[in-house]
């Protein structure tokens, strides 16, 4: 793929200028980054940085000109004949050419939903899908929530009068239940199509049918008393019987418009029948591409270094670095502000803002809060800042060019996080961020041949994770033959048959593979993954749904320990505290229970929720706790706990007895099951793989005989994680169907 990014001559003192090559000593990178501060003690120091040029306070007209000046303006009014023209219609244009922001508007002005209808627009992150709304609607001069909305899973900011939704693509798959024709919607935009995300890739297939339902009976007025109608029988062609609630009467054929700066046009094109691509040229601003000499070996290393030499010799502006997960951020986050303590006061004006996907939208949202007068921004991201988002100030985008991966084994059921190289059109889509308030720069810390080597795009997440979550819902919404759907790329038949004999022995789906009543429907309304769905549902049998709960919340959220190696010892002994020789359920329970009393002393003792948070980061620090994680935690516990209030499940305890506790883990996890082989390790039922307890597991040492686990990784081998030891006797009970044929 051509990167169409201007390029230029590499820039004075970069990549990794002679000042670090000449530092450059034994191969211990962390050493160079150390030596690298200790240089910098020396260093000249440059003019100090102006204040930022946010356009956070312009409102609507003073946005006016910028919006007229972006690439897409030129062609509005052709772009709005296409999509008058055609039922589907594919844009392709440069990143920052106004395509997510513009084309919604477009539409709106020229009156496709003067019938009430809306123009949904979905996003592969949350993070997109509110910030793109709340700037359309300060762009419109409207109330965020009025004309312009957004939806995303457990947070609805949209009304009645909501007519441009931005949303998540998983949250309109969740409307598609509800509503299968989407009869609220006269065009649907599929924005950042190349991400492939499992549930864009799902959505494409629904809307295709959704779009030929609609056609047929756009000129019909509707009868839902007749018996062959509409809503009975689902656009799919199968009878719908739950969950489907059709009430429009009348439906006007659907418009889909397919966008991204990045995406091979003649696949979605063939997909829909030679649907017409057009393409917007020209960019904004330009981004110069700046790349290393030489591959570097320890890409944090020089993700460091770059960011201080940015911060040291690039004039005013914000810095995007793209990381692969939460504890690489954090790693780096920390790095960087022992590294700005070495510097002179007048150069100590960093600060650090994080953004993962984990993070709760709320904190998810600082990145684009502008940075204090005088301060440069300097934000780390995982791929959730790599498409759509402008984060106002940022000039610098520093890209190692690695994404982190979720890849799973259907045949092993081995799931394990994987880091590759990013693809062209993620790297094209990372150095976008930058250039689209002035000029920018991207420095990919590899050299510029390794780019020419990279993938067109990544491998479609559905063809590489576990989609059992996407085979119920598409039985949910009637469809019984998933490999027949009409998918862009099929998912491997393997991963297909397997999703299938998991929901069935999870009693999801009846022999017939029909969805089961009332369990398959319960767990397609919980928007979690059916291990965790169906665990909610037992426990109220076993009369233990508030430890289930805050148990399916903790492990929601990445590790809610945070071990750092200098204080390995220390960390262990806090541990302890919390740690129940039952396993790692139960000690997550308790760290659960002790935050929320830390919490509930400092709120009883008449402190406000500023001074309740203080002490809460308080006791995170001393008790080696993730606060970011927790409070990720909590979060997920109160919306999951909404949703089980809302089906009418009530939530009790099971107090002390733990037991019962454990035999619902035990009912509940059945499929993951591990027992002790005589050399000391462990045989996992379902795969037969050989397998260890993970080193930060409670039970790393126990003497536990049977276990449950909810995580097996593969690292340099493959580790449980998340384990509790049960009694196997009680699974051939709890779980007759499925160990009748195994003797545990
Ligand atoms: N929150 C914001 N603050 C400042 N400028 C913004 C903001 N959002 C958008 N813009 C401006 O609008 C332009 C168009 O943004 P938009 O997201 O519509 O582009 P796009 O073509 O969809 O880009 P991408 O392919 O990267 O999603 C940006 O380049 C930027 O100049």
């Amino acid at each position: 793929m051509e990167d169409p990014i201007k390029r230029r001559n590499r820039g004075p003192t970069w990549p990794l200028d002679s000042r670090i090559e000449s530092l450059r000593g034994p191969p211990s990178q962390s050493d160079r980054f150390q030596r690298f501060c200790l240089a910098l003690r020396g260093l000249p120091i440059g003019p100090i940085n102006g204040p930022k040029n946010t356009l956070g306070h312009f409102k609507s007209q003073m946005l006016a000109p910028q919006r007229k000046a972006l690439p897409i303006a030129s062609v509005a009014s052709r772009i709005v004949e296409e999509v008058k023209n055609n039922d589907t219609l594919i844009i392709v244009g440069e990143t920052g050419s106004g395509k997510t922001t513009q084309l919604p508007q477009f539409l709106f002005d020229a009156g496709l939903c003067s019938d009430g209808k809306v123009i949904g627009i979905t996003q592969p992150r949350r993070v997109a899908a509110v910030s793109v709304a709340k700037r359309v609607a300060e762009e419109c001069g409207v109330e965020l929530g009025q004309r312009v909305g957004y939806s995303i899973r457990f947070d609805d900011v949209t009304s009645n009068s909501t007519r441009i939704k931005y949303m998540t693509d998983g949250l309109l798959l969740r409307e598609a239940l509800l509503d299968p024709f989407l009869s609220r919607y006269c065009v649907i935009i599929i924005d950042e199509a190349h991400e492939r995300t499992v549930h864009t890739d799902v959505l494409l297939g629904l809307l295709k049918n959704v779009q030929n339902a609609r056609s047929k009976y756009a000129t019909t007025e509707y009868d839902h008393s007749k018996k062959d109608s509409l809503s009975e029988k689902g656009c799919n062609g199968l009878r719908q019987t739950k969950l489907l609630t059709c009430q429009d009467t009348k439906l006007a054929p659907l418009k889909l418009v397919i966008m991204s700066a990045s995406l091979d046009a003649r696949v979605f094109s063939r997909y829909f029948g030679g649907a017409k691509a057009v393409h917007v040229q020209g960019r904004l601003y330009p981004v110069e591409i700046l790349y290393t000499y030489h591959p570097e070996p320890d890409y944090v290393d020089a993700a460091l270094i770059t960011i201080f030499q940015i911060h040291l010799n690039e004039c005013s502006g914000d810095v995007l670095v793209f990381l692969t997960g939460q504890e690489e951020i954090e790693f780096v986050e920390r790095r960087i502000k022992e590294g700005t303590d070495q510097l002179p006061d007048e150069k100590k004006n960093v600060v650090v803002v994080p953004i993962y996907s984990s993070l709760p939208s709320e904190q998810q949202m600082k990145v684009f809060k502008p940075a204090p007068s005088g301060f440069r921004k300097v934000i780390l991201a995982t791929n959730v800042a790599e498409t759509s988002v402008t984060i106002p100030g940022i000039k610098y985008v520093v890209d190692p060019g690695l994404v982190k991966v979720r890849c799973y084994n259907p045949v092993t059921g081995v799931e394990s996080l994987i880091v590759i190289p990013t693809s062209k059109a993620q790297a094209l889509q990372r150095s976008g961020r930058a250039g689209r308030e002035g000029p920018g720069k991207c420095f990919r810390l590899y050299p510029e041949s390794e780019f020419a080597k990279l993938r067109d795009s990544i491998i479609p997440e559905i063809k590489r994770c576990n989609i059992s979550n996407v085979v119920l819902q598409l039985r949910a919404l009637g469809i019984k033959d998933i490999l027949g759907f009409d998918f862009i790329d099929k998912p491997p038949r393997m991963a297909v048959v397997k999703s299938l004999e998991q929901l069935l022995l999870l009693g999801a789906l009846t022999k017939d593979y029909e969805l089961s009543d009332p369990v398959g429907y319960q767990m397609a309304q919980i928007p979690l993954d059916p291990l965790y769905s169906k665990a909610l549902i037992l426990a109220r049998e076993f009369n233990c749904l508030e430890e289930m709960l805050i148990v399916v919340a903790m492990l929601s959220v990445e590790s809610i320990f945070y071990i750092p190696h200098e204080k390995l010892e220390k960390a262990k002994v806090a541990m302890r505290c919390f740690s129940s020789p039952e396993g790692d359920h139960t000690t997550l329970i308790n760290v659960y229970r002790a935050s929320k009393e830390v919490l509930d002393k400092s709120r009883a003792a008449g402190g406000d929720e500023k001074m309740a948070e203080r002490g809460l980061s308080k006791w995170c620090k001393e008790n080696f706790i993730n606060k970011r994680s927790l409070k990720h935690a909590r979060d997920v516990h109160s919306q999951v706990h909404g949703y089980v209030k809302q089906m009418g499940f009530a939530v009790t305890s099971c107090g002390d007895d733990m037991l019962q506790f454990r035999r619902c883990l035990a009912a509940s996890f059945f499929l993951n099951v591990a027992l002790r082989q005589p050399d000391g390790t462990f045989r996992a039922l379902g795969s037969n793989q050989t397998v260890r307890i993970h080193p930060s597991s409670v039970l790393f040492r126990s003497k536990a005989e049977c276990v449950i686990f909810n995580e097996l990784v593969r690292t340099n081998q493959n580790y449980l994680r998340n384990v509790t030891s049960v009694d196997p006797l009680w699974l051939p009970e709890l779980a007759p169907h499925y160990f009748s044929l195994r003797e545990p």
